[in-house]
């Protein structure tokens, strides 16, 4: 109703504004300057008998192939708040999942909104373009506005309060509703800006992985959770403290511990995309500040394996310990830390240091930077340093709390007999959670998954994994001795092998003193005589 009484008084202002206007042109005897004081009279007048006021947002400003953001985030903004008040509504399928429907609200039909306790009016229009141009992208021909209208003595609320809040909701639905991404790069070669390749190839990101999923410390995983919200509702905070809003985690553990799954959780839990980036793949700096360029905000930039994908101790290590120090790396590339003196590959220890914490990584924001590691002492500890991996995460062998998250996972059991024993032998053997979920997924002859038959299954498994623990430690052992009767035997062989060399010049030198003796006797015979 009230819609409908706003629509009156537009309307009527606009053909008010409209016969004046017209009447103005068919005057023609009249002088111009007459017409334009008539003209702005006549829009003068309609304003004053409409108190209503318009606020166009139409969907391509300046880039024209670009649609505005605005007009995207009241889109969304209307789709989620407004538009089952709506008559007329447009469905979708969800860019999110492509499977579930999405509603906005249709063009040529307007909803009402309620902000602080004001009325405002929301119109979806359309125009046809009467251009006789075709137009590469279908729909394009067409141009989209919203309309508000509202009361005029709510100007200052609308433009300094609702439009802001509008625009801020919008985009969160938009966060909310779009389809999040998994990126890898493609090889720096491979870019080029004729193709129109991208340094950036993605996929839609779908793991299942949840912190609830996850099996590790409960304690530890509160404070994963813990840190992820406080970095997230941080942006204020980073920007007092002059401090880029990002957050470097390091990962590291055994395989199969579940550092991947982890980063997984991570990304469902903060609704980020993920970028996984292959090292390897990278030719020099320059090409890492591109790639780092191009990723988005909201996202978490991922190196993982770090220590195998190239050899982080570059130059340093070797200079502290020698020059052969780093040649049983085998044939891992190397990360020089002169460019110049490597064509493979000239991403540089200080490139990558510059990647997570240079001047460029602060262009975007809200990014989280995560390195996976088997070997945590293999890494150069400038790379690691709190501030650039600001937390350290061991992800260790399944114990029991985090087997009882995997029980309840995959075989629905928060209690069993067998779990008492299977804790003891948690404590005892070192077992990853990998194997663990591995020995409780196996389906029984009629397909069920019977707890009684995996839990089994699984005391089997540690007890093997324990004997052969004790069997390689046993190994083990056994060829540290051997290796320090070795040496000890090397030892003793120099030592004796020194000591017989040290009496053979001993006897050698006495020879040759005897023979000097003896020739200065027959010197002093010769003088004599
Ligand atoms: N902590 C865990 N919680 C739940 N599932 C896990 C966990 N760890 C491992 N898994 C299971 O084992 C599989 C392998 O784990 P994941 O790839 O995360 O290990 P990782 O630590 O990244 O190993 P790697 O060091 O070899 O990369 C996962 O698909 C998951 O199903
Ligand atoms: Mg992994």
């Amino acid at each position: 109703m009230a819609a409908m009484m706003v629509e009156k008084w537009a309307g009527f202002g606009s053909a008010v504004a409209s016969v004046v206007f017209l009447w103005s042109m068919v005057q023609n005897h009249i002088p111009p300057s007459i017409r334009l004081y008539l003209t702005a009279w006549a829009a003068k007048l309609a304003a004053c008998l409409n108190p209503y006021l318009t606020i166009t947002v139409a969907e391509y400003t300046g880039e024209r192939f670009k649609r505005g953001d605005l007009f995207l985030a009241v889109e969304s903004y209307l789709g989620d708040a407004c538009a089952r008040r709506a008559r007329r509504l447009k469905a979708e399928l969800a860019a999110k999942d492509g499977k579930n429907l999405q509603v906005t609200v249709d063009d040529h039909e307007g909803v009402t909104d309620n902000f602080a306790g004001t009325t405002l009016w929301w119109y979806a229009t359309k125009t046809h373009s009467k251009a006789n141009v075709i137009s590469l992208y279908p729909g394009q021909e067409d141009q989209r506005f919203y309309r508000l209208v509202f009361h005029r003595r709510h100007r200052d609320l609308v433009v300094d309060e609702y439009l802001p809040f509008v625009l801020a909701e919008g985009r969160a639905v938009t966060v909310r509703n779009r389809q999040r991404r998994l990126f890898t790069n493609n090889a720096s070669g491979s870019w080029s800006p004729y193709r129109k390749k991208s340094v950036w190839s993605h996929v839609p990101f779908e793991h299942p992985a949840t912190f609830d999923t996850l099996a590790m410390d409960p304690v530890e995983k509160d404070a994963v959770i813990d840190d992820l919200m406080a970095f997230r509702e941080s942006k204020e905070y980073y920007a007092k403290v002059g401090k880029a809003w990002k957050r470097g985690y390091l990962l590291y553990g055994p395989p199969g511990t579940g550092k991947s799954t982890m980063i997984a959780a991570m990304a469902n839990f903060l609704d980020y995309d993920v970028y996984d980036l292959e090292l390897t793949a990278v030719k020099n700096n320059t090409d890492l500040r591109k790639l780092f360029i191009e990723t988005t905000g909201k996202s978490i930039i991922v190196i993982e394996d770090i220590d195998c994908s190239v050899d982080l101790t570059g130059k340093r290590r070797k200079d502290k310990k020698g020059s052969k120090e780093s040649d049983d790396d085998g044939d891992k590339p190397k990360l020089p830390t002169d460019p110049e003196k490597d064509d493979a590959t000239k991403v540089t220890l200080s490139g990558l240091l510059n990647f997570i914490d240079g001047l460029w990584s602060a262009c975007g924001g809200e990014r989280i930077i995560i390195f996976t590691t088997n070997h945590k002492e293999k890494l150069d500890p400038a790379l690691i340093r709190r501030g650039r991996m600001d937390k350290h995460i061991e992800m260790s062998y399944c114990r029991f709390e985090g087997f009882k998250v995997l029980a309840k996972n995959y075989l629905d059991v928060d209690e069993h007999e067998l779990f008492g024993e299977i804790r003891r032998m948690l404590e005892e053997t070192d077992m990853s959670p990998a194997d663990v979920a591995e020995n409780l997924m196996p389906m029984s002859k009629k397909k069920k998954r019977d707890p009684d038959v995996c839990l089994a299954g699984l005391i089997e498994a540690l007890k093997k994994a324990k004997e052969e623990a004790a069997a390689a430690a046993v190994a083990k052992a056994k060829e540290e001795e051997e290796a320090k009767e070795a040496e000890a035997k090397k030892a003793k062989e120099k030592k004796e092998e020194s000591e017989a060399k040290k009496a053979k010049e001993k006897d050698e030198g006495k020879d040759k003193t005897s023979q000097e003796a003896n020739g200065d006797i027959k010197e002093s015979d010769k003088g004599q005589e």
